[in-house]
């Protein structure tokens, strides 16, 4: 057994039950996992140690929804956007086509890096998805590519989106036979979760039924992109279907917020316990690239329905891994406090994907996932908007960044 003290942490953001933060504070971890946590002047000695020097530690951020597999560009794209034009789904359909010319090699490498430049900023567990394939090889292909990246540990859950857009040349109940039926078989080996876009150009309600019904039957967990581009059925239709989460969420009725929150009435919030509910994905840099309203963060958490931050880093809505940029847009411009900001990072990512008994806390027994700041406090994420904060970077126990 090997041992790693951290110690001298300035601030310690444990984003356990208590939200307890320590001062002058240490860490030890073994074999990957938290042993000891309490106040420096007491640790206990360990194989190892690393002085943080009054620098603050916090959980390393848990991403919930990625799109890491493409190849192409749109930058015009986006250029246009910022020149008036409206964020569609189609922009879908022009990475797809980049995406498929590129070889295994290319879009392993490109992936890679983009899974490196997330762990630089700090994120330990990740989630990335299929969806810009579109066909059965190029879908299977994708999943492949992520499964092989998930055995070397650089991601932690692969998501199938083959129902991310109708491909052009196809009608969409055509289309969604092959996602239900060979798709499916040929992904369902490498992947964790469904996904579907149910919004406007993209599925409408039925459609992601019929997904949901034959990626639950084929022990897939279940998760949706659902009210980005107008208000719809996606966050009925996560309710109705026990998602783990619904991710966007920019165009919410009071009754959706309502169905939400209905879906905790069986966990215990203090205890951390019980049958936990569909969590809401807020994606604020996505927001901010599409001009999209910010997804209202804040009343949700007011009225008791779990969020997550994700980066749901892709080419067209959100070109960004960086999770330290939504916490502190989350702070200014969502009106969370720091410490929901924190936790939506953090906990609720890891409830979002019903990973939050191992990662997205500094408690004994979990993963020793930690993110150490370049700042006595972890205040300056929002403070110092855009500065390179982080510090060092564990991922169960191993020095990442
Ligand atoms: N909205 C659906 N999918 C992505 C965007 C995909 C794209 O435009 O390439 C998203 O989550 O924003
Ligand atoms: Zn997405």
């Amino acid at each position: 057994m090997t041992s790693h003290l951290i110690t001298d942490i300035g601030e310690l953001t444990c984003v356990d039950a208590e939200s307890r933060v320590l001062h002058d504070a240490a860490v030890v971890v073994e074999d990957g996992t938290i042993a000891w946590i309490g106040a420096a002047a007491d640790a206990p000695e360990a194989d190892g140690r690393t002085c943080a020097e009054g620098r603050a530690v916090l959980p390393g951020w848990v991403d919930p929804h990625t799109h890491l597999v493409f190849d192409g560009d749109r930058s015009a794209e986006f250029e246009a956007r910022m020149a008036g034009e409206s964020y569609a789904a189609g922009g879908i359909g022009v990475t797809t086509e980049a995406t498929r010319a590129a070889s295994d090699e290319r879009l392993a490498e490109l992936v890679r890096g983009r899974v490196a430049d997330a762990v630089a900023g700090g994120t330990t567990y990740l989630e990335t998805k299929t969806g810009y394939g579109l066909t059965v090889e190029e879908e299977a292909r994708h999943a492949r590519l992520l499964a092989g990246l998930r055995a070397e540990g650089l991601v932690d859950e692969v998501t199938f989106l083959g129902a991310h857009l109708v491909p052009a040349g196809r009608q969409a109940e055509d289309y969604l036979d092959d996602v239900v039926g060979p798709m499916l078989e040929a992904v369902r080996e490498h992947v964790d979760w469904v996904d579907v876009f149910c919004d406007r150009g993209a599925f409408d309600g039925d459609q992601t039924r019929r997904v949901f019904e034959a990626g639950r039957a084929a022990g897939l967990g279940l998760r949706l992109h659902g009210n980005q581009i107008e208000h719809g059925p996606g966050v009925a239709v996560a309710v109705e279907y026990g998602a783990a989460s619904v991710d966007h969420v920019n165009h919410l009725t009071d009754e959706d917020v309502a169905a939400l929150a209905s879906t905790w009435a069986g966990w215990d919030a203090a205890a951390r316990a019980g049958e936990p509910g569909t969590v809401a994905g807020c994606l604020p840099a996505c927001d901010l690239s599409t001009r999209a309203p910010l997804a209202p963060g804040r009343e949700l958490l007011d009225a008791g329905v779990p969020i997550a931050l994700a980066s749901n880093c892709n080419p067209g809505t959100s070109y960004t891994t960086s999770q330290n940029f939504n916490v502190g847009t989350a702070v200014l411009q969502m009106h969370l406090t720091l410490a929901e900001a924190i936790e939506a990072a953090t906990y609720g990512g890891a409830l979002a994907l019903r990973a939050q008994d191992r990662v997205g806390s500094i408690e004994v027994g979990k993963r020793a996932d930690l993110h150490m700041l370049d700042a006595p406090a972890a205040i300056h994420l929002a403070y110092r908007p855009g500065m390179p904060l982080t510090h060092a970077v564990w991922r169960a126990g191993r020095r990442v960044a």
